[in-house]
Parts: structure tokens; C-alpha cells; sequence
């Protein structure tokens, strides 16, 4: 078994880059995305906002192999981690979900387990050993890291299911967290929460950020422009599958878009 890395809080995390390049999707016949190719930079929250249906999660989970668990589902192209093909033949796929994390719409805890046994869950499974005191150190590391240790210290042998949908959410980012991912994959993790946990999880991305790459889908055009430095509009004509409109930095693609639909679909026109 692996051994342990250095705790969090004493290693500076590689900031990487994830870049997907003339991705294509299929369900079975059915073509959802076509040659979509994107840089998401290091160290900052790529957007990707679009109208449902247009391929959005699709791509998301393409970048993190989680499209191959459908049976019917295929891709074309490629996706490079700091230069390096997640998809490479000799690069098991346990080692790009542990690089590339994700966090779902609805938060997904394991509602019995404790709290401290959910930050550490990822690590069984990849079969990484650590002492308790190392054990200690990660749990609040994580936890502190996304925004919870303060309201969970006192009980972090409660079960997650007992806590907030919002506390729910930022236990699986603390989980997520656990494993040292490079980036992070966030399919609308806001959209089942109300308005306040939604500050608290915007502001626990803007400080993760300094440390891993993120992107996120969103529906919420205000999120989207508060949270994001670059965005990526995606769009599905009826009956085509999804591409890449418009892509750029957040202010421009809300203040000046090039594209009258990115401009009709920021300004809520449709979508
Ligand atoms: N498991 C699946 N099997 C078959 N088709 C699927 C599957 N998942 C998604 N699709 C189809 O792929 C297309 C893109 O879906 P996807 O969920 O990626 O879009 P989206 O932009 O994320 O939508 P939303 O914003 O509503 O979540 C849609 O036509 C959808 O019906």
C-alpha cells in the first residue's frame, strides 16, 4: 500500500492546468458534444454556464473519466493534465478521479458514517495508510479548508448525515479535498441550497483556488460572474450536439460577448 504524503497545510500544491481538446461525446448513436476543446487554467474557476442539454455535465465528466461509467457512452479527443493524457493507456483510472475530484449537484455524504470518517473516506479507498495524528491533522486541514472545522470541531464523531444540506456540501468538498486532488469538478454544487450556504460554498471556492484548479457548472448567471475568472458558454441548436460558442474571460463574456447568443443568454433573454 502507499504510503502517506506530507499533510496539507506543510505541502505546496502543484497548481495544474486541465485542457480538453476536440472532445466529442456519444450516448450510444446519439452525438451530445462535438470537438469542444477548452484550457482551463491553473489556479482559477473556469465557468461553464449554457442552457440544460447542452453537454455541460457531459464534458465535465468526460474530464474526469466518470463518461466511461455509462455503458452506452463514448468519447473522442483528448484531455491533458498538465500536458499529460488522462486518458493514456498506462494511466489508471483510479489516478485521474484522485487528480481531477468532483463534487455533485446534491451533496452525497455517507449519512451514517461520522464526520471525521467521511473527510477520510476517499483515502480507503485508495488504500492510503496514515497514523492517527496524521489522521487528526488531514481531518482539519480538509475541514478548515472548506469552511466547516469551526461548526464541526466539537463533533466530528457525529454522523454526516446529521448536518445542513450547505454543511453536507462542504463536507463532500473537505472529502474531495482529502485525496490532494489538482482540480476539482463542481456540477451545480449550489443548486440544492439556499442562498446563505450558497455565499459560504462561493467563498470557500475563491479560496480554494489558490491551490486547486476549478471548474464549475452553474445555472446561476450571478454565480457564474461572482465566482468565475474565465467562463465558457455551451450551446446545443436543436436536434445538434452541444459546442463552445464563445469562451473567455468572465468580464468580457458578460460585459462584452462577442456572440449575440452568449450576449441573449448571459442577459437571460433564453436559456
Ligand atoms: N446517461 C445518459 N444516457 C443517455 N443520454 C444522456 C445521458 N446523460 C445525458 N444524456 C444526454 O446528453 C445530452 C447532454 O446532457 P448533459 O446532462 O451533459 O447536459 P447539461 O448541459 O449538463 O444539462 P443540464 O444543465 O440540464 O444538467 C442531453 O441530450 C442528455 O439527454
Amino acid at each position: 500500500m502507499p504510503g502517506f504524503p506530507p499533510a496539507p497545510s506543510s505541502r505546496s500544491l502543484a497548481l495544474a492546468e486541465l485542457a480538453a481538446y476536440d472532445v466529442s461525446a456519444w450516448f450510444g448513436t446519439h452525438k451530445v458534444l462535438d470537438r469542444v476543446s477548452l484550457t482551463m487554467p491553473a489556479g482559477e474557476i473556469t465557468a461553464l454556464i449554457g442552457p440544460s442539454g447542452c453537454g455541460k455535465s457531459t464534458f465535465l465528466r468526460i474530464l474526469n473519466r466518470m463518461h466511461e461509467l455509462v455503458p452506452s457512452a463514448s468519447m473522442a479527443g483528448e484531455v491533458q493534465l498538465d500536458g499529460e493524457d488522462v486518458y493514456a493507456p498506462t494511466r489508471k483510472l483510479t489516478d485521474a478521479r484522485k487528480a481531477i475530484g468532483m463534487v455533485f449537484q446534491k451533496p452525497n455524504p455517507f449519512p451514517a458514517m461520522s464526520i471525521e470518517q467521511n473527510v477520510l473516506a476517499g483515502l480507503k479507498l485508495t488504500g492510503t495508510r496514515a497514523s492517527k495524528d496524521t489522521r487528526e491533522e488531514l481531518v482539519q486541514s480538509c475541514l478548515t479548508k472548506a469552511g466547516l472545522w469551526k461548526e464541526v470541531k466539537d463533533r466530528l464523531s457525529a454522523p454526516g448525515g446529521g448536518l445542513s444540506g450547505g454543511q453536507q456540501q462542504r463536507l463532500c468538498i473537505a472529502r474531495s479535498l482529502a485525496v490532494r486532488p489538482r482540480v476539482l469538478l463542481m456540477d451545480e454544487p449550489c443548486s440544492a441550497l439556499d442562498p446563505t450556504s450558497t455565499r459560504v460554498i462561493e467563498e470557500t471556492m475563491l479560496e480554494l483556488a489558490e491551490e486547486v484548479t476549478i471548474v464549475i457548472v452553474t445555472h446561476n448567471m450571478q454565480q457564474a460572474a461572482r465566482v468565475s475568472s474565465r467562463c465558457a458558454f455551451f450551446l446545443a441548436a436543436q436536434g445538434t450536439p452541444g459546442v463552445i460558442i464563445e469562451h473567455g474571460d468572465t468580464p468580457a463574456m458578460f460585459g462584452a460577448p462577442q456572440d449575440r447568443r452568449t450576449a441573449d443568454y448571459v442577459s437571460g433573454r433564453f436559456g
